[in-house]
């Protein structure tokens, strides 16, 4: 399990100002099965990405060029990387009484060329997505590779707040509804771990809409 003080540097940061990025939380032998495995997944087997939701769901290879895979807790190291979001749930929850409810998150390569345009990672009205989170899996990424991940304030969208490489074991939190950010394009083969952690919105009428 990763360092206490990781945990305390997250709850303190997202209660603070909302986001944070980390540059070691997992431990480096987990952080290299992941890699091992998202450079295994099959191309054949991963979908395009889309955005939206279920019925205004669209695929736009404009706006987001990436395939993705969700994750079940169905090999040693997606199993890990679960118990490790789930411990960190738990302390989200006790210091800052959330309500996180669940995570949900999937495997995602951009291959050279792409990108994921300025967005939100929730659905103003609908969604149930509280916080984001992006585990970063590449080896020796440097400036020249692109694909950096840009985060803007939560006031002001044009005013950058943050810009990461996205480097192995760098892991990224943030609100989901309040900070918009992109990902760069990247001029090589681009591997993470996207994920979600979600509130109810179960209602007597609809289910809690699912990914
Ligand atoms: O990979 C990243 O840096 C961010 C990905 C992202 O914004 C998303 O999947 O919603
Ligand atoms: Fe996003």
């Amino acid at each position: 399990m990763s360092e206490k003080v990781s945990l305390d540097e997250i709850v303190h940061n997202i209660r603070l100002r909302g986001w944070c990025v980390l540059d070691e939380f997992f431990k480096s032998e987990l952080i290299e099965e992941l890699i091992q495995e998202a450079k295994t997944l099959n191309p054949e087997t991963m979908k395009q990405a889309g955005i939206g939701r279920s019925s205004d769901h669209q695929v736009s290879l404009n706006a987001r060029g990436d395939r993705i895979q969700w994750i079940e807790p169905d090999t040693p190291a997606t199993k890990q990387f679960l118990e490790v979001m789930e411990q960190l749930r738990l302390e989200l929850n006790r210091k800052l009484i959330l309500g996180l409810w669940d995570y949900e998150a999937h495997f995602a390569r951009y291959e050279e060329g792409a990108f994921y345009e300025k967005h939100l990672d929730s659905f103003i009205g609908k969604s149930n997505r509280l916080l984001s989170t992006v585990l970063y899996l590449n080896y020796d990424w440097e400036v020249p590779n692109g694909g950096e991940f840009v985060l803007y304030d939560e006031e002001d969208n044009n005013a950058e707040i943050g810009r990461y490489l996205p480097k192995k074991g760098r892991f990224a939190i943030f609100l989901s509804e309040a900070f918009p950010h992109e990902v760069k394009p990247a001029k090589r083969t681009r591997h993470s771990i996207a994920g979600w952690f979600r509130i109810n919105n179960t209602t007597g009428t609809q289910l809690d809409p699912y990914q």
